[in-house]
Formats: structure tokens, sequence, C-alpha cells
């Protein structure tokens, strides 16, 4: 079955939106630019709504040990994203230091991105296939920006994966037919205005996902 992450949750109503319909991972995002941005407290209350459930994720961008200690302090993360610079050397250390999973997210917008995976194939988990920042752009994700999806035909991933960048409710099945995904993960398709929710684009997204 289709893996199914919803990322940015930052209120009551998203998370439980998102565990209602069945997501297997929830994205806090400790990066405090974005208007997603949780703190390691606000993400712990959010979590402890409920016992089991989805995933839960924490989405880092070049992050400080001390933030990862500070979170993991906080709430027991199941997998570390980390949606920055770091370099394979970083993200192994951090996966070694903190002994959770570690998915590294990847912009891709021409054939040389895919090539950075097997750079990192031995130091992480998973990855996350997105769309690079738009021109401008202030966050390095979470900006509704798909890419060419047909980059990744006839590409091995090396690792299990997720499709992100730009996906909503009427277009992630035909993103899976395209790709062949084994998972994907969006934060702006099922939000109302940037940064809010929205319990029924959670919903339809979830369920066009598995259809
Ligand atoms: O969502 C954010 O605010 C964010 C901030 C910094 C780095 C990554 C972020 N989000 C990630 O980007 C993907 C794609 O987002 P979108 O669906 O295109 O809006 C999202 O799934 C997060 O993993």
């Amino acid at each position: 079955m289709t893996l199914v992450k919803i990322c940015g949750v930052n209120d009551a109503v998203g998370f439980d939106a998102a565990a209602a319909a069945g997501a297997d991972l929830v994205g806090f995002v400790f990066y405090p630019p974005s208007p997603r941005a949780v703190t390691p407290e606000s993400a712990a209350t959010l979590s402890a709504r409920l016992a089991g459930g989805p995933q839960r994720v924490g989405l880092f961008v070049d992050p400080e040990d001390a933030l990862l200690e500070a979170v993991l302090a906080a709430l027991p993360l199941d997998l570390i994203q980390l949606h920055g610079e770091e370099t394979p050397a970083r993200a192994a250390a951090i996966r070694a230091r903190f002994g959770r999973p570690v998915m590294k997210a990847l912009g891709v917008a021409e054939p040389a991105d895919l090539a950075r995976l097997a750079e990192y194939a031995s130091a992480v988990d998973r990855f996350l296939l997105d769309a690079k920042p738009p021109p401008g752009a202030s966050l390095p994700g979470g900006n509704a920006a798909a890419f060419d999806w047909g980059l990744l035909a006839g590409q091995a991933i090396p690792r299990p994966w997720l499709l992100a960048g730009g996906l909503t409710p009427e277009t992630v099945g035909a993103a899976l037919r395209r790709t062949g995904a084994p998972g994907v993960d969006v934060s702006s398709g099922v939000e109302r205005a940037r940064g809010v929710k929205d319990p029924a684009l959670i919903q339809a997204f979830v369920t066009a996902a598995r259809a």
C-alpha cells in the first residue's frame, strides 16, 4: 500500500485529521522560518493526543545537535527528515548519534541531481525526492512546487523513498502512476491557507493516494 505522509502538522485539527484519515506518517517542522513551524513542546503536546497512529517525523534544515537533542527529549520521533544541505557525512553522523532512521530530502530539477542518490545511499534509510525551491523562495521545501516526474523514469532509487513537491488530491494519483513511487509526502496541497491544514483535503489526499 502507498505510504502517505502529511507534513507540516501544527495544530490539533491537522493532527487529528491526518490520524483519522489513516496517514502513515505525520511531519512536524522544526524550522522557525516556516509558517508550519512547531516548538518541541507544541509537537509533544500534539503527538500525545494519540498513542500509536502515524509515525512521527521531525523535519529539520541543517540542524545543530542541540536542536535534535531538545526535540528528541520532548517527543520520541520515529524518523528524522533532513531537508537542508546536510552532507552524507553529516547525515550519517546524525543517524549514528541519535539512533533514529534518517530520511534525506533531495531537490530534483535535472538528471544530475539523481546522481547524488548514490552518495547518500549508505548514510541514510530513506529518500524524499522534492522539487528544488523556485527562485526567490524563502523555504527549502513546502513551496507547492512540482518537478518533472519524467526525470525518474528508469531510475533505480537505492533506498525506500517518498515523492513530494506540489502534490494535491487531484494530482497524486497521476504522480503515483507516472513514477511508481512507494510513498508520497504533502504539505501545501492539504492546506486551506499557507500553514493551515484542511481536514477535508487531508482525507481527500489520503483517499486519492490509496485509490
Ligand atoms: O513545509 C515546510 O514548511 C518546509 C519547510 C522547510 C523544508 C521543507 C518543508 N516541507 C517539505 O517539503 C515537502 C513538499 O512540500 P509541498 O507539498 O510542495 O508544499 C513537504 O512534503 C515537506 O516534506
